[in-house]
């Protein structure tokens, strides 16, 4: 199930005094099965970039191909492309509509034209998979809390059994601990589902964390699409676009230039935990407790 897009560019309201060009020239391929972020300040055009990977949005100028065919041509069916490549919206749990949590989640999978009893089992295992209890199944969705409201939201979606899941900043305003629970279902989620995951953040942070591949937009340009390490190691050419590696990452690069041996890529704790005290045990072994044997 890959998506293709061969010099993509987009331009809302050509032609007028309010020209925008959204994005410019995008080369890209998602293969199957990839937990891809995208990354890039505000207005940058992700939310642009992935309206067009389920044909929600036509290209300017270039093409959009899934399996190699236009999805733009006249006879294509977006209409299930569209069920295939599910896309959670920023604040999703404001698309929330229906009485009860698994009429709400039901909607899409009997939209496709599975029966009630089958849309409910898929329903089901789609709340599970994201963490929705039971006991919360037949409560209105505005009864529950706005990570809640999100889980339900994201089931929706997955409801309807999509190949590749996007998600655009799908734990804004959340705290952290909701944050990263949400996040490590979707992680669960791609391991056991093998889906394809593409994940718009703006937390370097979470994307050091979850994602395999990093594609980085800068004013419709796509800067960067490599791993997150190597994106990471570009910090200043970050910074210079208003955006920042992970904080560990200024942490180890300062440390490798006061001459301590460590690996100045490491970007989560525990790599970095790893790499200072292999360290600290080959240089400054006197600085560790005697009998400390965690690196
Ligand atoms: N409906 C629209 N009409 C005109 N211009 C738009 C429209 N939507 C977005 N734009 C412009 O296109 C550019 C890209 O916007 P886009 O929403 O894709 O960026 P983004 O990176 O997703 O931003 P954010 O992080 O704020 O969601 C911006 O300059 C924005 O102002």
């Amino acid at each position: 199930m890959s998506i293709e897009l061969k010099n993509v560019t987009f331009t809302y309201s050509q032609g007028t005094a309010y020209e925008s060009h959204a994005l410019k020239d995008i080369n890209l391929v998602i293969p199957d099965g990839q937990f891809i972020g995208v990354i890039g300040h505000t207005g940058s055009g992700k939310s642009t970039l992935i309206q067009h990977f389920n044909a929600l949005i036509q290209p300017t100028s270039g093409q959009v191909l899934y399996n190699g065919e236009d999805v733009w041509a006249e006879n294509y069916d977006r209409r299930a492309l569209r069920s295939e490549v599910g896309l959670v919206f920023q604040y999703p749990e404001h698309q929330l509509f229906e009485n009860t949590v698994l009429a709400d989640v039901c909607f899409g999978p009997m939209n496709q034209g599975l029966s009630k009893e089958q849309a409910e089992e898929e329903a089901k295992k789609a709340l599970v998979h994201v963490g929705v209890k039971e006991e919360n199944f037949t409560k209105s969705p505005f009864e529950l809390s706005g990570g809640q409201k999100k889980r339900v939201a994201i089931a929706g979606v997955l409801a309807m059994n999509p190949k590749i899941l996007i998600l655009d900043e799908p734990t804004a305003g959340l705290d952290p601990q909701g944050r990263d629970d949400i996040l490590d279902q979707i992680a669960a989620l791609h391991e056991m589902r093998g889906i394809t995951i593409i994940l718009v953040s703006h937390s370097m942070e979470d994307i050091a964390k979850y994602v395999e591949r990093l594609i980085v937009m800068n004013h419709g340009e796509m800067v960067f699409d490599d791993t997150p390490k190597n994106v990471f190691s570009h910090y200043k050419e970050l910074e210079e676009m208003g955006l920042a590696a992970p904080q560990i990452t200024y942490i180890m690069h300062a440390l490798s230039e006061n001459g301590l041996d460590v690996d100045p890529t490491a970007t989560t704790v525990e790599e970095a935990k790893e790499t200072i005290l292999a360290a600290l045990k080959k240089q400054k072994p006197s600085l560790l407790k005697k009998g400390g044997s965690e690196a």
